[in-house]
């Protein structure tokens, strides 16, 4: 069966759901919130690990394979770090039909797997700075709605793990990094993302402050957290006594970055761009950009028509082109252009009798449907030209899309209707963490709580005696505010 049962606009949850098992990026499986990553999938995955791995070896960031396991007096080494996580960590009690003597956590993040051996391998200036990233898996036993790529008890991910003698030097990588993942959403694929802070109650709790690149889901009206990038300061520093001497011989405590990205790009990725015919690729992230797909007609040279596909086919592999030839045989020309389409692949070329005799080929645009007639002569620059209209029209459409929802206010009526306006809200606020949870307390509700998505890089001015949305004190920033994933 082919073709979508639910619409976007209509029934988004299972749209979304449809749409990931349909274009063949997942697999249900029958552990809850545990989901098969297909090719379709792994292959996004893989395309952006290759920028990202890229970018930061630039940044002379070090691989490493820290082990999946952490024993529980490790884990718990300090409490205001993972007081809140304790129900979402997964434990391994026994092998075969044995207890383990201790019980054994699977991580959910690495930090205490990881500094026991920075404090070991840091010992001077000179070791400094340590610069340690590793792509792997984590498992974090949540409870509220599974979703693939969105919340999934398994995932993956980068996490980069590093150590400066000055805090300075951390200020500055936070950044770096956060820039890295504002070019993945928004140059790859192509998702609208403001930089922003975390508020104090927001923030990783073990560290200094955090900051973040923050999505937006029209269709819901929530914001997503899309990566983020943490100074740690000193704090684990202390919790590990990683220290070092510095060049006057005296000992000093660290300063510590902790950043990453997870497969939860790709859901808001598909959130972003699909529609009612299922998946839209941007051509930076699509595993098949271009599919070329021979339409044979009853007496003509099927032969010829093939040759002309396959022909078409090597042209644009030999130009860098991701292009793919479908020449099933069991499959109508038809049936075929809405598989494609399912999958999200960005560009459709067809090769027919007509086609062929007037040496040209016909281009369909998967973001808006244009068709166009090129020589054949002209494939590789059209097609190219085509491909980065195509990313950046879905970039520049998306952007429109979430600067529509953006909604800026100054009392609290107007934030409770922004709120089931499902919008994006701009605020002033008075930067309090006390009103911060009253604004959570008003809002609680089945749609969840209102909170601080984050307070954007970018601020507006803030004219003098503007007054906090929810408290009437003097507002200190503009934040943003919504429901959230
Ligand atoms: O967000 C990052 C970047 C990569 C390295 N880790 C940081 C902070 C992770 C915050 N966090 C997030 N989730 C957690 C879940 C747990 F079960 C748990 F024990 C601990 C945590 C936890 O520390
Ligand atoms: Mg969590």
């Amino acid at each position: 069966k082919l073709g979508m049962a639910f619409k976007k606009d209509e029934n988004f949850g299972e749209w979304y759901s449809e749409v990931v098992v349909n274009s063949e990026m997942i697999e249900y499986y029958d552990i809850s919130g545990c989901y098969i990553l297909r090719p379709w999938a792994m292959e996004i995955w893989e395309l952006l690990k290759e920028f990202f791995d890229a970018e930061i070896k630039k940044l002379k960031l070090k691989p490493y394979y820290f082990p999946l396991f952490v024993t529980e007096n490790v884990l718990q080494k300090e409490k205001d770090h993972i007081e809140g996580f304790a129900p979402e960590v997964a434990w391994v009690t026994k092998s075969g039909k044995s207890d383990l003597e201790a019980p054994i956590a699977i991580r959910p993040t690495s930090e205490t797997v990881m500094y026991p051996y920075f404090s070991k391998w840091i010992r001077s200036h000179r070791d400094l700075p340590l610069k340690c990233n590793q792509w792997c898996n984590v498992v974090r036993w949540e409870f509220s709605n599974p979703t693939p790529f969105i919340r999934s008890r398994e995932f993956l991910w980068q996490e980069g793990h590093t150590v400066f003698a000055t805090k300075e030097e951390a200020d500055e990588e936070v950044l770096q990094i956060l820039e890295l993942y504002r070019r993945i959403y928004e140059e790859f694929l192509a998702v609208p993302v403001y930089k922003g802070r975390k508020s104090e109650m927001e923030k990783f709790a073990g560290g200094l402050y955090t900051t973040s690149v923050e999505a937006f889901i029209p269709n819901t009206g929530r914001g997503i957290q899309g990566a983020t990038s943490h100074c740690l300061g000193q704090n684990f520093a202390k919790m590990f006594d990683i220290t070092f001497e510095n060049e006057k011989g005296e000992r000093s405590m660290v300063w510590q970055n902790s950043w990453a990205y997870t497969t939860r790009s790709i859901g808001v990725m598909v959130m972003t761009h699909g529609d009612d015919k299922g998946l839209v690729l941007p051509p930076r992230v699509a595993p098949i950009q271009v599919i070329v797909i021979p339409v044979p007609f009853k007496d003509a040279d099927t032969t010829a028509i093939k040759g002309a596909c396959e022909s078409t086919v090597y042209t644009l592999n030999q130009a860098g082109i991701r292009a793919d030839l479908d020449a099933r045989e069991n499959y109508s020309p038809g049936w075929k252009y809405s598989q494609w389409e399912m999958k999200g692949v960005p560009l459709r070329i067809e090769i027919g009798p007509k086609d062929l005799a007037n040496k040209q080929v016909r281009i369909v645009r998967r973001d808006n449907g244009a068709k166009v007639d090129i020589p054949s002569t002209d494939v590789v620059e059209q097609v190219g030209a085509l491909l980065e209209g195509i990313q950046a029209n879905l970039l520049e459409t998306a952007k429109q899309k979430r600067d529509a929802c953006i909604k800026t206010i100054s009392t609290w009526d107007e934030f409770i209707g922004a709120l089931n306006d499902k919008k994006l809200i701009l605020a002033p606020w008075c930067d309090e963490e006390e009103v911060e949870k009253d604004v959570k307390a008003r809002t609680k509700g089945e749609l969840g709580a209102a909170k601080t998505l984050c307070t954007p890089f970018d601020q507006p001015d803030l004219p003098a005696g503007t007054v906090c949305f929810a408290s009437g004190k003097p507002a200190q920033k503009w934040s943003f505010w919504g429901r959230s994933y």
